[in-house]
C-alpha cells in the first residue's frame, strides 16, 4: 500500500480561509474592545433633577413641601417624590386675620430651609405654589378684604424667595378632593398602564384606583372613581384623562365638617341646649378642664350624630345634609386626620380590625380618666390628647352615619399617612397637574436604560464572537478529517 507522500513543504493556505482568520482576529479584538468601553465608559449621564415647592395653607396650620423628579422622566408616572417637609411655626394664615401683615412673614424660615434642600443654582427655575383651603374659604366668606389682605400678604413674601413664584390662591373643595385623589393613584401606581400592569388591570373586575378621603381641620373630602350612569348630581362629578385612560370622579367637600370646626359645631349645640354654667361633654374625659368631660363614647356618637342631617335626600341616596352620594366604589385611603387619629390609637390598617372593634378602642379610650391619660401620653401636644377622644368618635360617625361605610367594607378604609416617602395630601396632584406632568395620553416607551444597554452590547458581541470561532472551525477542519482519514 503506498503510504502518503511526506514532502518537505507546508500546505498552502487558501484565500478564504485567511481572509476568515484576519477577520475572526479584527472581530474579536472589537469585541473585546466594545465591552471594555461598554462596562467601563459608557457610565449614565449625571442625574438630572428638577424641584418644585407647594405651600398647603390649611385652616390649621401651614405646611411647606419640596418635590424633586429626574427630568428626563417627569412624564412617568410615580416618579415625583417629597424630599422635604416644613411645618410652619403659629396658625394657618387664616389666623391672620387681624395682624394681615404677619401672614407673609410667618413663611420665611420653611422657605429658607428649602432653599437649602434645592441647589442654588436651580432656585430661580423652582416653581412654588401656594393654596389654602377650608380655613381661608372660610375667612373669605366673613370677611372678603381681610382674606385678600392675607394672600397678597402671602404673595409678597413668595415673590422675595429666590424660587419661581407661581401663584397663591384659594383653592376649591372640589380641587382639594380632586388633587388628593390624584396624589394617591399617582405615588401607589394605579396609573401605570404599560406590560403586565395593564394586562392585570384589564383582568382585574375590581375598581383599579382608589378613592380618597381627607379630614381637615376646616373641611372634609370624599373623591372616587363612580360607574353610576348617569348621574344624579352632574355638579359632583369630575372627569380626567389620564396616561391614556378614562376617569369619571364623583367628588364632595363639607365645609365645617374638618374635626376642629365640627368639634365647634357641636360644643355650640352643647351650649344651647344647656341650662347650667358649665358643659358636661361626653366627648371629653373626665375630669378634663374648661369643659366638663364625662367620658361616654355612646352618648358621645349620639350628640355627634346631631350634627349630620339624614332627614331629608332629593336624590336615591344621600350621605347628609342633602347631598348626593353614589354607590362606594373600591378601595379608600383615609389620610390627614382620619389617619393622625386612628394612627394614635394603633387602629391603622397595618394591623386590620373590625369596624366593631374599633368602635370598641374608641369606647375604652374615652372612659379612660383624663389624669390618667395625660400621664399614660405625657410626651403628646395636650390640644391633640384631649381632643383624641371626640376625633375617634367623629371619625366614626363621619364613616358610618355620614357615608354610610359598615362592618362588610370597612375593611376597604386604609388609613395612611405616607406613600413612600411623600405625605398623602392634595399637594402633590396639585403640582402635578399645574407643571403638566401627568400627560393626557401614555408616553412613548422610554429608550433603554443604561443596564439593558451594556448587557445587549455584552451579548450581541459574545453572538458575533461565537459565529465567527464556529465558522472558523467548519472551514478549518484538519486535512485528515477533510480527506476521510481516521
Ligand atoms: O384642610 P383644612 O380643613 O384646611 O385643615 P388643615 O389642612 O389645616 O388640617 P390638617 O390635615 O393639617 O389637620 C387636620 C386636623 O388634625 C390636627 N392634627 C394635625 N396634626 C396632628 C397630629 O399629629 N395628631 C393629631 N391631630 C393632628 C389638626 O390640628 C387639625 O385639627
Ligand atoms: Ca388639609
Amino acid at each position: 500500500m503506498d503510504e502518503p507522500k511526506v514532502t518537505g513543504t507546508k500546505p498552502k493556505m487558501s484565500w478564504t480561509r485567511k481572509i476568515l482568520l484576519i477577520l475572526g482576529f479584527l472581530s474579536t479584538l472589537a469585541a473585546i474592545a466594545l465591552i471594555t468601553v461598554a462596562v467601563t465608559q459608557n457610565q449614565p449621564l449625571p442625574k438630572n433633577t428638577k424641584y418644585g415647592i407647594v405651600l398647603d395653607a390649611g385652616s390649621s396650620h401651614t405646611n411647606l413641601y419640596v418635590y424633586e423628579w429626574p427630568a428626563e422622566k417627569e412624564n412617568d408616572t410615580g416618579v415625583v417624590q417629597q424630599v422635604e417637609v416644613c411645618k410652619v411655626e403659629g396658625p394657618g394664615i387664616s389666623g391672620y386675620s387681624h395682624d394681615t401683615e404677619n401672614a407673609g412673614h410667618s413663611l420665611v424660615q420653611c422657605l429658607r430651609q428649602a432653599q437649602g434642600v434645592i441647589p442654588s443654582k436651580q432656585h430661580q427655575e423652582t416653581p412654588v405654589y401656594l393654596g389654602a383651603t377650608a380655613g381661608m374659604r372660610l375667612l373669605s366668606l366673613e370677611n372678603k378684604n381681610a382674606a385678600d389682605k392675607v394672600l397678597s400678604s402671602v404673595e409678597k413674601t413668595l415673590r422675595s424667595a429666590p424660587f419661581n413664584f407661581q401663584g397663591a390662591r384659594i383653592i376649591s373643595g372640589q380641587e382639594e378632593g380632586a388633587y388628593g385623589w390624584i396624589t394617591i393613584n399617582y405615588l401607589l401606581g394605579n396609573f401605570k398602564q404599560s406590560g403586565w400592569t395593564k394586562l392585570l388591570h384589564s383582568l382585574k373586575s375590581v375598581s383599579e384606583t382608589s378613592g380618597a378621603l381627607d379630614l381637615g381641620g376646616a373641611s372634609t373630602q370624599i373623591t372616587f372613581v363612580s360607574d353610576e350612569s348617569p348621574s344624579e348630581s352632574p355638579e359632583n362629578l369630575l372627569y380626567f384623562r389620564l396616561y391614556g385612560k378614562d376617569y369619571r370622579v364623583y367628588t364632595h367637600s363639607f365645609l365645617c365638617y374638618g374635626k376642629d370646626q365640627a368639634l365647634q359645631q357641636k360644643l355650640a349645640r352643647d351650649i344651647q341646649s344647656t341650662e347650667s354654667n358649665s358643659i358636661h361633654d361626653p366627648c371629653f374625659h373626665q375630669g378634663q378642664l374648661y369643659v366638663m368631660g364625662e367620658g361616654n363614647y355612646e352618648k358621645c356618637r349620639r350628640s355627634i350624630q346631631n350634627l349630620f342631617n339624614k332627614t331629608s335626600c332629593p336624590y336615591s341616596s344621600c350621605s347628609f345634609n342633602g347631598i348626593y352620594l353614589p354607590p362606594l366604589q373600591g378601595d379608600f385611603g383615609a389620610f390627614s386626620a382620619f389617619y393622625f387619629v386612628m394612627n394614635f390609637l394603633n387602629l391603622t390598617n397595618d394591623n386590620p380590625f373590625a369596624l366593631d372593634k374599633v368602635a370598641s378602642a374608641v369606647q375604652s379610650f374615652c372612659a379612660r380618666p383624663w389624669h390618667e391619660v395625660k400621664e399614660a401620653y405625657h410626651q403628646i401636644k395636650e390640644k391633640y390628647l384631649s381632643e383624641y377622644c371626640f376625633s375617634g368618635a367623629y371619625i366614626l360617625s363621619l364613616l358610618e352615619n355620614g357615608y354610610e361605610f359598615n362592618k362588610e367594607n370597612w375593611q376597604r378604609i386604609h388609613f395612611l399617612g405616607k406613600i413612600g416617602s411623600s405625605d398623602a395630601g392634595w399637594t402633590l396632584g396639585y403640582m402635578l397637574n399645574l407643571t403638566n406632568m401627568i400627560p393626557a395620553e401614555e408616553p412613548a416607551a422610554p429608550p433603554l436604560s443604561h443596564g439593558s444597554y451594556v448587557g445587549l452590547m455584552v451579548l450581541c458581541s459574545l453572538v458575533l464572537v461565537s459565529v465567527l470561532v464556529l465558522a472558523w472551525l467548519l472551514f478549518h477542519k484538519p486535512k485528515c478529517l477533510q480527506k476521510g482519514i481516521v
